[in-house]
């Protein structure tokens, strides 16, 4: 590697806004994201595999009186959102790379009011349902992070996961589950605060109708 490569990456490693796994912060935020990182009471927020953040970081330019949360495995991508919350001086959004199945090593139980996974892997072969990040076992983590009545909201171009997705959360009977099938032409995009992921962008720009629901925990 490079020498400006190499200062970029010690540049990044420094960054406040991440949290990285190898960091001494990974871990020690649990139950004290509010209290101890974004020092105050706000709503905290997570957005599940985030890519390049640009929804979460949208969302914290919307919503300066809640927490934001970017969270995904790629540390090249989440840096991408990162650059923008610092180049923005967003103090209400940060990220963390971590896998989402190790979501209880960083919050506690009921610590998270809202969830959104946006735009998630499908992974249509049969023995990959289980990484699939609607399945019994994430939703399971998530209700399990989410405050009482917190609200898990789920964007895909994917009609095969949206139906699987509907499928799962039919059998666990949730509470206020609303749904569509296109978005863009639904009374439901109030809910979807009028921003866009990175690869919603590129799904609306080929006419790929956007997939919605959220329900209640
Ligand atoms: C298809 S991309 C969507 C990115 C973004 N949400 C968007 O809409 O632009 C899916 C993202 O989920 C992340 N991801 C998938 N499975 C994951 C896991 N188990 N843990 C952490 N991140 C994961 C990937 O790294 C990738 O960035």
């Amino acid at each position: 590697m490079g020498r400006s490569k190499l200062a970029k990456f010690a540049a990044i490693a420094e960054r406040e806004n991440v949290i990285e796994p190898e960091g001494e912060l990974y871990g020690q935020l649990k139950g004290k994201w509010r209290d101890e990182f974004f020092e105050n009471a706000n709503p905290l927020i997570l957005e599940i595999g985030c890519g390049r953040g640009e929804y979460t970081v949208g969302m914290a330019r919307l919503y300066p009186d809640k927490n934001f949360l970017g969270l995904d495995i790629k540390g090249a991508r989440i840096w991408k959102g990162s650059s923008l919350a610092e180049e923005e001086d967003l103090h209400n959004v940060a990220f963390l790379r971590t896998f989402i199945e190790n979501l209880e090593d960083n919050f506690a139980a009921g610590e998270v009011d809202e969830i959104w996974v946006t735009f998630p892997d499908p992974r249509p072969k049969d023995r990959d349902i289980k990484r699939r990040l609607t399945s019994p076992r994430f939703l399971d983590l998530y209700a399990k992070v989410l405050k009482p009545g917190g609200i898990l909201h789920l964007k895909t171009d994917n009609q095969m996961l949206f139906d699987y997705t509907l499928e799962v959360l039919q059998e666990r009977q949730p509470k206020e589950l609303l749904y569509t099938h296109d978005l863009y032409q639904s009374d439901l995009q109030e809910h979807t605060m009028g921003i866009y992921t990175t690869y919603e962008k590129r799904y609306l720009a080929e006419g790929i109708a956007i997939k919605y629901l959220q329900f209640k925990v």
